[in-house]
């Protein structure tokens, strides 16, 4: 696609977004292989586990980005997938809400729920991409399927465009948000 040239996708963005969802049905109607970052880096070795975390060597990883999927048309699922040496960044966002319900259905601490809600809060992922790289849109996925954003992706790589950012501000919906925030004291804790 996009004049037949080779493309490194990154799909990024806080846990409980939908990275995973959104990358493999966007390589499926692509045509382009699907990887997992992590399990890329467990495959050629690179960091190593400790607890359920894996502590990434990170230079070593953007070589290997480099040297085994550049040139291949790939889209790379992964968290840290923004930091790599891509083509195209896709940060996804949603509703901090949003991630601090997904999150509390997979079971994660209080801790790490706050953690990745006011992640999301501040555009950690986006602020960090847009030290990487020029090419990169962003997409609101609240209250869309992930077709509808998959679909929203392909129409703007399809007109060319490369550069899609400062789209949502969840500053405006803090009041919904506070009780995933671990302020101090349980009490507002939902
Ligand atoms: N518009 C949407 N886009 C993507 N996922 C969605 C959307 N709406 C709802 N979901 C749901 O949100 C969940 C997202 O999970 P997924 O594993 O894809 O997230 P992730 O960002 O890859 O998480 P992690 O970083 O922890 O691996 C899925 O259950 C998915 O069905």
């Amino acid at each position: 696609m996009v004049g037949g040239e080779k493309m490194l996708i990154a799909v990024s963005g806080t846990p409980g977004v939908g990275k995973t969802t959104v990358a493999k049905l966007l390589a499926e109607k692509m045509g382009y292989d699907y990887v997992d970052l992590r399990e890329f880096a467990l495959k050629h070795r690179i960091g190593e586990i400790r607890g359920d975390e894996l502590e990434i060597e990170f230079d070593k990883l953007a070589y290997y980005v480099k040297e085994k999927l550049k040139n291949r048309n790939t889209v790379l699922d992964g968290h840290l997938s923004h930091l790599m040496p891509v083509d195209q960044i896709i940060i996804l966002r949603a509703h901090p809400k949003l991630i601090g319900e997904r999150l509390k259905e997979r079971g994660y601490t209080k801790e790490k729920i706050s953690e990745n809600v006011e992640a999301e809060l501040v555009d950690v992922c986006l602020l960090e991409a847009l030290d990487e790289n020029e090419a990169i849109i962003e997409v609101d996925t609240t209250n869309k399927t992930p077709e509808e954003v998959v679909n929203e992706i392909l129409s703007l790589l399809e007109r060319g465009i490369k550069r899609k950012i400062g789209i949502v501000d969840w500053g405006k919906v803090y009041d919904d948000i506070i009780p995933y925030l671990n302020l101090g004291g349980d009490d507002e804790w939902v």
